[in-house]
C-alpha cells in the first residue's frame, strides 16, 4: 500500500483544529449573503485568492473578519458539522476542537447559540458514525486577563461541555504570565489545559506555558528546538506539541516546508502530533498536512505510524480509549 493510501486509511484523532478556522470560502459567502453581512469580496473565487498571509496577524485580521458571517445557531451547526463530515471522509475518528468565545460574544453572539449549534452537530457525528469529540474554549491572548476570566465565569452553564482550555490569537507581546491566573482558576475547576506557544513567540513563552500555566499540552511549540535546556525537558516530560505543518508555512514561521523540523523534533524524541489548526485558511485539511510531509520531508512509514500513534496518546481520550486505538494502528 502506497504512503499516500496508509494516511488516508489509518484512524487519526486531531488535536489542533480551531473550527472558526474551518469556515469554507463557499459557507462564508452564502452566510454572508444570508445576514446582509457586507464582504470585500465580489465571489467565492475572490475570498479564497485573498488568503495570502505574511504572518500570524495578518491571518488573523481576515479570520476574524470571517468569523463575523456567524451569527445565528444554524451557522454554528453548518459550521461543525462541515467539519466533522471532513473528519468521516479523512477517518478522523476522534478530534478535540477549539473554539474562541470572545470572538462571537464581543459581536453579541451568546454561548446559547454557538454552544448549542455546536453540541447539535457534535451529537449527530456521535450517533451516525461514533465519532468522539472533545471542546478546547480558547481565550484570545490579545484581550485582557480580565476579559478571559469573565469569559470562563460566563461559560459556567457549559462546564460539563467543555473539556479544556486554551489560549490563542496574537502570540508576540502577550505572553502566556498575562494568563497564570485564569488558568490557575481553570485548573482548580478541572479543566485540562493548552496553550499556543513558541510558533512566533520566542522559546521564552514555552517556558511560561509549562512553568507559569502548567499546561499539559503545547499548540505549535516549533521554537523549543532553539533552547536545549527546554528541548530536554520537553522531551523528558513527554510533553505534547500539537504540530500544524502547513499552518506554519502559510504564516512564514518556516520560509520553506523542506526546512521543517516535526521529523526531526520526532526522531529526537519529542512527542509531536500533526494537525491542521485552520484547514480552509491553510490549504488543506488533516490528510494533506501529512501528505506534505512524505513530499517535501520524505516521511517513511515508522514515522508516519508513530506521528498517528502520537494523536492518541497526547490526546484527552482515557487509557482504555487510547490503548484500543493505538492497537488499531498497529494492526492497520
Ligand atoms: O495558529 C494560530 N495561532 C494563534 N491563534 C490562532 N487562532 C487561530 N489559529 C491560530
Ligand atoms: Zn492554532
Amino acid at each position: 500500500m502506497s504512503l499516500t493510501q496508509l494516511i488516508k486509511n489509518l484512524p487519526k484523532a486531531e488535536l489542533h483544529l480551531h473550527i472558526e478556522g474551518s469556515l469554507e470560502p463557499r459557507l462564508l459567502w452564502e452566510l454572508a449573503q444570508k445576514h446582509q453581512v457586507k464582504l470585500p469580496y465580489q465571489n467565492v473565487r475572490e475570498i479564497e485568492q485573498a488568503y495570502q498571509f505574511s504572518s500570524l496577524q495578518s491571518f488573523l485580521d481576515i479570520y476574524y473578519a470571517g468569523a463575523n458571517v456567524l451569527r445565528d445557531e444554524d451557522d454554528f451547526y453548518q459550521l461543525m458539522w462541515s467539519y466533522l463530515c471532513r473528519c468521516r471522509e479523512e477517518n478522523i475518528v476522534h478530534s478535540e476542537i477549539m473554539f474562541d468565545p470572545q470572538t462571537h460574544t464581543q459581536r453579541d453572539v451568546p454561548f446559547s447559540v454557538f454552544m448549542s449549534g455546536f453540541e447539535r452537530a457534535i451529537r449527530r457525528a456521535e450517533k451516525e458514525w461514533g465519532m468522539s469529540v472533545l471542546l478546547i474554549m480558547s481565550f484570545l491572548r490579545h484581550l485582557s486577563e480580565a476579559d478571559a476570566i469573565d469569559t470562563l465565569l460566563l461559560a459556567k452553564p457549559y462546564y460539563d461541555k467543555i473539556h479544556a482550555i486554551g489560549l490563542d490569537s496574537s502570540e508576540l507581546g502577550h505572553p502566556p504570565e498575562k494568563f497564570e491566573r485564569v488558568f490557575a482558576k481553570a485548573s482548580a475547576l478541572g479543566f485540562k489545559l493548552v496553550a499556543h506557544a513558541g510558533e512566533e513567540g520566542p522559546s521564552e513563552y514555552i517556558w511560561q506555558a509549562i512553568n507559569l500555566l502548567n499546561i499539559d499540552r503545547i499548540d505549535h511549540g516549533v521554537r523549543c528546538e532553539e533552547d536545549d535546556a527546554l528541548l530536554a525537558l520537553v522531551r523528558e516530560r513527554q510533553i505534547p506539541l500539537t504540530v500544524c505543518p502547513l499552518s506554519n508555512l502559510k504564516l512564514c514561521v518556516v520560509d520553506d516546508i523542506n526546512q521543517h523540523n516535526i521529523l526531526r523534533l520526532l526522531d529526537a524524541g519529542l512527542l509531536v502530533t500533526v494537525n491542521s489548526d485552520d484547514p480552509t485558511y491553510f490549504g488543506g485539511y488533516l490528510n494533506r498536512n501529512y501528505e506534505v510531509l512524505e513530499a517535501s520531508l520524505g516521511m517513511n512509514e515508522k514515522q508516519l505510524r508513530e506521528l498517528v500513534t502520537n494523536s492518541f496518546k497526547a490526546s484527552f481520550l482515557e487509557e482504555g480509549a487510547k490503548a484500543h486505538w493505538v492497537e488499531k494502528i498497529a494492526a492497520a
